[in-house]
Order: structure tokens, then sequence, then C-alpha cells
């Protein structure tokens, strides 16, 4: 029998139904919505959803969860994060000075496709997770400005990064949890498997 592995879904608000959705759909994973602190025992895998970003980061403070995050993935615990989640990732934040769990060597611009773009959908290969086009679904989506070689560009949308990796870390400006398509979860799943 294969070992099941436990993925969490940070619980404090935002798109958290939609990725415990898919995961259900994905065999061998057991798909647990985190929010206590005692939660994030035992997890292999973590998702930071999107949502709105200094609303989730303001829980975070309160439920004094931050450093729980940043001893996962110190401990080199595959975490992803969508939308308002890679800015929750980012070491910089375009136009503040602030920044949330400061894990990846990323900056971000927020909100960065403006209000006549606000939302959109396109289709395009990411070489690295699959061969064939995957839909891809924006919402009030930041793009990544600035990176340093850490990071590795997993796809350019216009010449905007929005999507990249580093180390164990995955960030992703679209939210495939929006989708019925299990290809961005199943890659981020066989990232966990291979930790
Ligand atoms: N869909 C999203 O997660 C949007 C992110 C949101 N605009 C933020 O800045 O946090």
């Amino acid at each position: 029998m294969m070992e099941m592995i436990t993925i969490g879904v940070l619980d404090l608000q935002g798109g958290v139904r939609e990725h415990l959705h898919l995961l259900s759909q994905i065999s061998n994973v057991r798909a647990l919505s985190v929010k206590k602190k005692e939660d994030f025992n035992n997890l292999d895998g973590l998702i930071l959803p999107g949502g709105e970003s200094t609303t989730i980061s303001k829980l975070l403070n309160i439920f004094e969860l931050k450093d729980i995050i940043i001893n996962l993935n110190k401990e080199e615990i595959p975490i992803w994060g969508t939308c308002a989640g890679m800015i929750l990732l980012a070491k910089e934040i375009a136009g503040t000075s602030t920044s949330h769990l400061n894990l990846m060597d990323i900056k971000v611009k927020r909100n960065a496709y403006g209000n006549q773009l606000a939302s959109f959908k396109s289709k395009k290969v990411i070489p690295k997770i699959s061969k064939k086009e995957l839909p891809l679904v924006f919402i009030r989506a930041p793009y990544i400005t600035n990176k340093n070689k850490k990071v590795k560009t997993l796809l350019k949308l216009d010449g905007k990064i929005v999507a990249a990796e580093q180390d164990n870390l995955l960030a992703t400006a679209f939210h495939p949890e929006l989708t019925t398509d299990l290809r961005v979860h199943k890659y981020f799943v066989n990232k966990v498997k291979a930790d």
C-alpha cells in the first residue's frame, strides 16, 4: 500500500474549501484544514490559500501561527502559496516596507493587473508541470517583479513571473483550486512525496 501524506490548508480566511476539494480527489492524500497550533503537527505539506493577504497576516499574528509556519519551512516542508498565499511567502512587497512570513526571495506587486483586468482567465503550458495547457484563473492577482537566483521561474505571462519555485516553496499568482484541473495540485503532492 502507498503511504498516505497529509497536506494542511491554512484555514483563516479565503479559498480553503476549494483546495480541500481538489486535494480530496488525489489518491493517498489526506487533506486537513489547519488553524490551531496543534493542527500543524505532522503535516507533510502546507497550502496558503488565496484571499486577502493583509487579513490573513493579521490572523496569523493573532493566532500566533507565523513562527510555526516559519519552522515548517526550516524543516523544508513543502509550502505552496496561491495568490494572497504568494504575497504571504514573499520577502518584499512593492510599495511597503513590511512583509509577512518573509520566506521566499521574491518581490511581489499586489493587485498588479489593475482594475480593468482585476479578474481574467488564460491558458498556458507550464513545462515543469505538464506538456499540455493549464487553465489559469487570476483574481486581483499579484505578480513577481523581482527574484534572486535561488528562485526558479515556472511561468511568465506577458513578461511577468506568475509561478515560481524555490526549493520547498511554490508560489502561483493564479488559482488552480478554482478549476477542476488537478495537475498543479498533483505537482505539489509529488513535491511533498519527493521531500
Ligand atoms: N485572489 C487573491 O488572493 C487576491 C490577493 C489580494 N489582492 C491580496 O492582495 O491579498
